[in-house]
Formats: structure tokens, sequence, C-alpha cells
């Protein structure tokens, strides 16, 4: 390998040459702590060479994320229903791209992707898509009670909705629950069943909790390279669909621990935690949101939440940015206006 190409200063063309790595390949192959300890060269150096690697890998320019489509321009977006969390992710869900939302157990995603099953079934004018929405399920079962509660609660959600648009919307018939347990069933789900729903126009949401929970349990350790291949090719259907249908797709991840928390550019700023699925995964999603727990407990009325934060932790429209946000009966808000009473969480859920 000519390493002059790749304009590397002549301190790392001599430390490639010292570990006998000849090619762009064995170094992409290769993480940067190996890189390192082969290498004796700095992280500053061995980041120049990842760079240098990657860019010379690429045979495409790539093409800047908000010139991907022309539906990603149209700002058409599904709202969370609340103002203050429409307001951060400046509208809510894009069409035609892929939103990962990850978290720990409990963190309150599954309730936030309910939401948006129903927020979509509105009209444009409120945030809504005028359609329904697929849910997929690959672990636990449907919270259809909690859909149902929050399904009667949605006249206090939505206060900018007349009442009468509320009453009228059949919503329960428009959130089409699918079942996959494993890969291929997944792969039929998606490759029939969701392309016939998006088709005949009744979803334009399509919701898959969890996208780890498959990838992890089918594949061991030693698998990365076939497990990466599928998660390709799956992504790369879901953005097909996201595309073809210009419907947003949600995916929720769960998270795994961060050793090294100072370099968490994935994950939210100072988190032990980052999502699952590594880059391969990370380099498919457009917008990506992170929630938590915090050791807060908060009270309205009747009813008490612990405090959680939705940060973005990027998004190609979006600065990087969080909000403090409770789980009412009504659903996911964002705290603000009128303060809480605030009390330190004992480590209890909130039903
Ligand atoms: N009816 C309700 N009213 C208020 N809060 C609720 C209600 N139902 C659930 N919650 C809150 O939502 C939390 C569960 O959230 P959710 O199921 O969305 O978590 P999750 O992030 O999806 O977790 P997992 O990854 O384990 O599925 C509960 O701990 C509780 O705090």
């Amino acid at each position: 390998m000519d390493w002059d190409r790749l304009q590397l200063s002549p301190k790392i063309i001599s430390a490639l040459g010292r570990a006998k790595l000849t090619s762009v390949r064995e170094v992409i192959c290769l993480s940067g702590p190996d890189l390192q300890r082969v290498t004796n060269l700095s992280r500053s150096d061995i980041q120049q060479l990842l760079t240098a690697a990657a860019t010379a890998c690429r045979r495409h320019h790539p093409i800047p994320a908000l010139h991907t489509r022309d539906n990603w321009e149209s700002g058409l977006r599904v709202g969370v229903g609340c103002p203050v969390l429409d307001e951060l992710l400046r509208g809510g869900l894009p069409v035609g791209a892929i939103t990962e939302l990850s978290g720990e157990s409990g963190a309150g995603k599954t309730q936030l992707a309910m939401q948006f099953c129903l927020s979509v079934q509105y009209p444009t004018q409120y945030r809504g898509l005028g359609s329904g929405a697929v849910y997929i399920c690959t672990e636990d079962s449907f919270p259809i009670r909690r859909l149902q509660q929050l399904i009667r609660e949605q006249s206090h959600l939505r206060s900018d909705v007349p009442q009468e648009l509320i009453h009228s919307l059949q919503f329960s018939d428009q959130v089409y629950i699918e079942h996959a347990a494993d890969l291929d069933s997944l792969h039929m789900c998606l490759s029939r069943r969701v392309p016939l729903l998006l088709a005949q126009g009744l979803v334009r949401l399509l919701v898959l909790d969890s996208v780890a929970a498959l990838f992890r349990s089918e594949f061991k350790a030693d698998d990365w390279l076939e497990r990466n291949k599928q998660l390709l090719a799956f992504s790369s259907t879901l953005h097909h669909l996201s595309q073809e249908f210009t419907t947003p797709v949600l995916c929720i991840n769960q998270v795994t621990d961060v050793f090294n928390s100072g370099d968490n550019s994935l994950g939210p700023l100072s988190c032990p935690v980052s999502p699952a699925l590594g880059l391969a995964w990370a380099n498919r999603v457009m917008m990506r949101l992170m929630m938590r727990r915090l050791q807060v407990t908060v009270a309205r009325g009747d009813q008490s939440s612990v405090l959680r934060r939705l940060e973005i932790i990027f998004a190609p429209h979006l600065p990087r940015d969080g909000q403090d946000i409770a789980v009412w009966r009504e659903g996911v808000r964002g705290i603000g206006g009128a303060p809480l009473a605030q009390t330190h969480d004992l480590g209890f859920n909130n039903k």
C-alpha cells in the first residue's frame, strides 16, 4: 500500500511499516486500542489514521442527510402531542427517516412510542399524518391496557385538538400490532405485511420495539460479521420502507454499559450507558434520542412520576439538547411552565 496517498504524517507511515500493516483493510479491521498497541502511536494519531483509512474506502461522496429526500425538507413530522416536546424535536418524528429511541428498562420508551401511534392518527394540522401505525414487538407482549388508557385520556393530553375530532377517531382500530420473536419472522413481517399496510394507506408510522433484542439474542460474540451483515440488510429494508412510503420509522433500542464515558460521542454526555448495536447500526439512524430516569419524583394533583430526561444525541436538523419529562396517565409530557412538587426517587415505579 502506498500510504503517501492517504496524506498521513511521516511518523504514522513509519509506525505502520514497523507494525507490518500493509493495507487499509488491515487498518480498519483493527479497533482503535488494538491499533494503538501495535503501532505505539498516540490516540490522536490513531484517530487521524482511521479517518484517512475510512475516507480512502469511500467510493462515493457522502450525501448530506438533509438532501436525501425531498420529503425530508417538506417538514412533515409526527408530533408527540406535547408542545414542550414538539418544540424540542422541532415538530416531532421526521418522515422518510429512521429515528432511534434508546434507554434503560423503565425509562418510558414504550410509553412515548405508543403516544406517537396515537398522534400519527390526527390530521396534519395537528401534527399527525391522518393514518394508523404498525407496532412490531420483538420481546414483551404489547401493553394493550395502557394503550386503551392513553386513548381514554387523549382529550386531557390534546387540548389543542377539538373534542369532536378526538371523539371521532377510532384510535384502537388503527394500531396494528405484530409480534416477531426471531429474525425470520421479522423479515416476513417487514417484507410482506408491513408494505401491504403502507401501500393501502392504513398506516403511516412503523414502530419496532425493540431492535436490539433479536440481534443480541440470535448471535454469539464471534458471529459479529454475520450479525453486522444482517443488521445492514435489515436497516436497508427499514430505509426503503420509510422512503418509499414517506413514513417515519421509530426503532426502540436498549443500552449497554460504557467503560470509558469520556469518549461517548454516540451516547449522552457523562452517562455510563450507550445505545446497543454499535457503529454499524448507529450509522443507519438519522436521529438518535435517548431517555433516562433521574433520581427525583415529581407530583401533580393525585399523580406522581419519576422524572426522566429525553435527550437528542444526534440529528442533522437539531442541536444536541434535552428536556425533563414525566409519564402521566395521559402520556409523556415535557416539564415546563408551573413548577411541580419534587421528592427524591425511592426506586419505586409509579403506575
Ligand atoms: N398508567 C401509567 N401512568 C403513569 N405512568 C405509567 C403508567 N404506565 C406506565 N407508566 C410509567 O412508565 C414506566 C414504564 O415505561 P416503559 O414501559 O415505556 O419503559 P421502557 O423504557 O419501554 O422499558 P423496557 O425497555 O423494559 O420495555 C413505568 O415504570 C411507569 O413509571
